[in-house]
């Protein structure tokens, strides 16, 4: 296994980019979750009718904004059929003083509807930040029990930033289209009436192609708003990886990830310009409906001018209906296309994400896992048998497991069968290159078998891979909370001891000094540790010899939560007496050890002992072993004696 390979396994896995998400979501991201939600508009219809007073209330001043428009076209053509081409320009003036009266009217009857959509879109909050709080208690009492996460984090840092975030977006996206669509709605209402009252064989001219545009708008609106929330998704997802990989820089750089991280940022950056594309694509379609609807009126009026004269239309008439199209009609069908296209999507989002994350039911609530006692700040000793996933399950379990690095390559194990009962403590032995470490990295999720399944505590680990698929990047299985692995070439960081120790455990969770420093002495890592300076010491990577860093990774694991530990040759570097000392602690600290070994005293440390050997691989206890198995006697014999057994 590589250094690089190797020292990646014990870096948290949000180090990879694989952090769970904060900021604008609760990132559920299984498929659909980023759609429309179903019943939005009956939810929608339901909550406005709750209000008609508002309702009544909005319509009024609305009908101001009708009447205003209505006064601009009219009031313009009377002036001058009347006024100024009569030669009255005293009527003329009046009139123009009628629409700027109308313009008075409409701007007082706008800041009334303001009122009136903030009586609809405050409730609206209201609404959703008790959801979001009820969403937040039950968070917190379902974090208090998962491993890995801490309470405070599920209960503070996703409420906040529900309630700051998301909530404020679905009010001023609702109050937007509230205010885009009413305006469209009384505005076609003013300048409708207008055009019949000016001369009805106008409404021949401006209805059919504004007809024609608000129906490619409404056909375009379904697929343009799941653009724009694909697009805001992947908006979102490249902030998110972009987040992680600049906060786990340090940990990317130690590991030698920076390659993986940078493919995924790419990855990211990928899809969200193929969003913006497809965003744009239908945007065209947009601008169609634009011009069909706003702009071709005015050039079919402006073309058949001659036409409308021969049918009696006055110039005041015909500078009238100039005025509609081009002053209200145009302007107001942007706003609606703008406005439905853009904080129609992402209120849809929002809401749907909001929806999404509201308290279930407690009956339908999935059992969660009892709180480990790390999250107290007590060292993983006595948490590691809280923790698990099903105490009763076997701790690790393979069925049929077959493993390959390539399509075309020999496969390192086939079809394994092993099974380590929770508590249980196994080595595995074997020549080198017979598959201890490839066998360790499939326990640990890290790599993907090719048939066969693993379980750990009853949780499967990773699928197999489709047939002749490569083996993806290396990556942390999400069973990552049930197991500890550490390799041979331990990763350790600059930064304090402190930092090095607690860089396994829940985000939040705060082990006192004392409690380090136990786990420290547990594992023979105490002497390093005061001569480092204590818990808050400086730890330099370069200034530490191979046998001291595996002394910090071991007290790290031992802190761990998880109730496996797998360790590969991970007392390597230490002498027989230091290994001891460490796998002793282990013994102690309860849960389930895997142990690669390297020393016969490992394995008689075991309950049981899997001997790797191609198609002669066995399990059996040492006594059993001694007998069964040739490879296990040459081993035996060729190792040196155990210190103490
Ligand atoms: N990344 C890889 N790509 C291709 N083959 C690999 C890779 N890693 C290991 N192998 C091969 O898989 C086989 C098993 O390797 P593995 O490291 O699991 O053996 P091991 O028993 O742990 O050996 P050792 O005791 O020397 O560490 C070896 O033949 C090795 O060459």
């Amino acid at each position: 296994m590589t250094e690089s390979g190797a020292a990646r396994l014990e870096a948290p896995a949000e180090a990879v980019g694989t952090g769970s998400a904060d900021g604008l979501a609760p990132h559920r991201r299984a498929g659909g979750r980023h759609r429309a939600p179903r019943g939005l508009g009956r939810a929608g219809v339901r909550f406005l009718l709750r209000r008609p007073r508002v309702l009544l209330g909005l319509a009024g001043w609305s009908v101001l904004e009708a009447a205003h428009t209505f006064a601009l076209g009219f009031a313009l053509a009377r002036a001058l059929d009347d006024g100024f081409l009569a030669a009255r320009p005293a009527v003329g003036l009046a009139w123009l003083g009628v629409a700027a009266a109308g313009l008075l009217a409409g701007a007082w009857g706008t800041a009334r509807v303001y009122r009136q959509v903030a009586a609809l879109a405050e409730p609206l909050r209201d609404e959703l930040v008790r959801r979001v709080v009820g969403r937040g208690l039950y968070e917190a009492v379902a974090a208090a029990g998962a491993p890995g996460r801490a309470a405070d984090d599920a209960a503070g840092t996703g409420v906040v930033s529900r309630l700051t975030h998301q909530v404020e977006i679905a009010r001023d996206s609702f109050a937007g289209l509230v205010m885009v669509s009413r305006s469209f709605l009384f505005t076609l209402i003013g300048a409708v009436s207008g055009l019949l009252a000016l001369a009805p064989v106008l409404l021949l001219v401006v209805v059919p192609p504004l007809v024609a545009g608000l129906a490619v708008f409404a056909g375009t609106l379904r697929p343009l708003a799941r653009r724009q929330r694909d697009f805001l998704v992947a908006d979102e997802e490249l902030a998110r990886e972009a987040g992680t990989a600049v906060r786990a820089l340090r940990d990317v750089t130690a590991c030698g990830a920076q390659e993986r991280v940078r493919q995924s940022v790419v990855e990211k950056v990928a899809t969200e310009r193929r969003a913006a594309d497809a965003l744009a694509y239908w945007g065209v379609a947009r601008a169609l409906a634009l011009g069909l609807g706003g702009r071709l009126p005015v050039v079919l009026l402006l073309v058949l001018t001659p036409w409308l004269l021969r049918q009696g239309v006055s110039a005041g008439a015909l500078a009238g209906a100039l005025t509609y199209l081009t002053q209200a009609l145009l302007p107001a069908l942007q706003s609606l296309v703008h406005g439905l296209g853009g904080a129609g999507a992402r209120f849809a989002v929002v809401i749907g994400r909001l929806r999404d994350g509201a308290p279930e039911p407690v009956s339908d609530v999935p059992r969660t896992p009892v709180p480990g006692p790390q999250a107290a700040g007590v060292p993983g000793a006595r948490a590691a048998a809280a923790s698990g996933a099903d105490r009763a399950a076997p701790a690790v379990e393979l069925r049929g497991v077959t493993f390959a690095y390539g399509p075309a390559a020999e496969p390192v194990l086939a079809g394994l069968d092993l099974t380590v009962p929770a508590g249980g403590r196994l080595a595995v032995v074997g020549p080198s290159g017979a598959g201890k470490s490839t066998l360790a990295l499939l326990v640990a999720g890290v790599l993907r078998p090719s048939s066969g399944e693993i379980r750990l505590h009853g949780r499967p680990v990773l699928p197999p891979l489709p047939e002749g698929a490569p083996q993806p990047a290396r990556r942390p299985s999400p069973a990552v909370e049930q197991r500890v692995l550490i390799p041979q070439e331990s990763y350790v960081f600059t930064g304090s001891v402190r930092e090095n120790l607690c860089c396994l455990l829940p985000d939040g969770a705060a082990v006192p000094g004392p409690a380090l420093l136990g786990a420290a002495e547990a594992v023979g890592a105490d002497a390093l540790v005061r001569r480092l300076g204590g818990i808050d010491g400086a730890v330099d990577p370069a200034a530490l010899s191979a046998g001291e860093r595996q002394q910090i990774a071991l007290a790290r694991s031992y802190l761990s939560p998880a109730p496996l530990v797998v360790l590969d040759e991970a007392g390597s570097h230490l002498d027989p007496a230091a290994e001891e000392v460490a796998e002793r602690a282990f013994i102690r600290r309860g849960g389930a050890l895997m142990v690669i070994a390297h020393r016969i005293s490992s394995a008689l440390r075991a309950d049981r002992v899997l001997v790797l050997d191609g198609g002669r691989t066995c399990c059996g206890t040492h006594a059993e072993l001694l007998e069964r198995s040739e490879l296990y006697r040459d081993l035996a014999a060729g190792w040196a004696p155990p210190s103490r057994v």
